[in-house]
């Protein structure tokens, strides 16, 4: 969709670049020309993914790193900031789901999601935003939404939560950052095909194809779908679009709110 070589010379950090919807972003960035930086816990998973987007001639790096863990996030970057001499773009995609009804939830439970999601979202864009500012503004992020944040569910309520707390992260900081030349937006995907979400959502029997039903267009969404939108949020052509979230679901959430 963007003109070829539309990130030549960036850098772009994304988070679960090693699987699902975060793959499939890192693989459009590198296509377009950036230098793209995948965070994520299984160093196996990143090792693969990055050997396969140099093999279609991009450039990649993966880091092993816990969002949750602010140290290691700090260190990582850093690094980064050393290896390439600056990052201009974050994506904010990693997450951890399952259901489990409010009720039953432990305490643990609800913290193992909003760590990932919320608080590891924080983490990525405070330390990405304060390079962003300390080299003279300009850059980007984009974070992963959640329909279930719009409009609440009652099986997720952990990353429901986390994922309104990004959108209003995004927006807060869309403010706050302006001035810095610094964008944040956030993408809302509905249910996406061969992603870590379906098979650790709707893993039961017909679950999957039954909620087709439901969606205006009929169909569930695919990753590049995903992630044409996230470049074209994260690029210059975006230049004027700041504090937003751009849902992509088919229509499922017509009507609902
Ligand atoms: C209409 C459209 C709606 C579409 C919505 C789709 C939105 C999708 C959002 C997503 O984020 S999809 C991403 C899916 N991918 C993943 O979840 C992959 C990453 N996930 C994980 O790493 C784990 O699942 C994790 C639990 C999130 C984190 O792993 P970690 O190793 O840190 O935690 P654990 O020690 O395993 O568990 C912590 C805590 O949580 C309890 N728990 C774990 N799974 C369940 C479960 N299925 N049900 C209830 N509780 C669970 C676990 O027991 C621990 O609690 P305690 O036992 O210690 O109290
Ligand atoms: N797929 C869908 O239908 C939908 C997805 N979304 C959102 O899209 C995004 C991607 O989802 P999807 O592709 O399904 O997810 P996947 O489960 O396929 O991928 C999740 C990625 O996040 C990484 N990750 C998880 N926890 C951590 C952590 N603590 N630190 C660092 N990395 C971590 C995983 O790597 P590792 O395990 O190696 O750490 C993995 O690469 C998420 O934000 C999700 O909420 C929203 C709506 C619908």
């Amino acid at each position: 969709m963007l003109p070829p070589g539309s990130f030549e010379g960036r850098v772009a950090v994304i988070t679960g670049g090693s699987s699902g919807i975060g793959e499939t972003i890192a693989r459009h960035l590198a296509a377009l020309g950036a230098t793209v930086v995948l965070l994520g816990r299984r160093p196996d998973a990143l090792r693969e993914v990055v050997a396969s987007i140099r093999e279609a001639g991009g450039s990649a790096a993966g880091f092993a790193a816990d969002v949750r863990d602010r140290e290691r996030v700090e260190a990582v970057l850093a690094e980064v900031v050393d290896r390439y001499g600056r990052i201009d773009h974050l994506v904010n995609n990693a997450a951890g789901n399952f259901r489990v009804a409010p009720e039953e939830m432990s305490p643990n439970a609800w913290n193992a999601v909003v760590r990932i999601v919320l608080d590891g979202s924080w983490h990525c864009t405070q330390t990405v935003g304060r390079h962003l500012i300390a080299r003279g503004g300009g850059g980007s992020v984009v974070s992963i939404g959640t329909t279930p944040a719009l409009f609440g569910d009652p099986d997720t309520a952990h990353s429901a939560s986390a994922k309104a707390g990004v959108l209003a992260m995004t927006k807060s900081l869309a403010i706050a950052w302006g001035r810095h030349g610094i964008r944040l937006n956030v993408v809302t995907p509905g249910l996406t095909d061969d992603t870590g979400a379906v098979s650790q959502l709707f893993a039961a029997e017909g679950a999957y194809a039954a909620n087709l039903e439901k969606i205006p267009v009929g169909r569930h969404a695919n990753r590049d779908e995903i992630a044409e939108a996230v470049t074209y949020l994260l690029s210059d052509h975006a230049g004027y679009v700041t504090g937003q979230n751009l849902v992509i679901d088919g229509g499922r959430s017509l009507g609902i709110g």
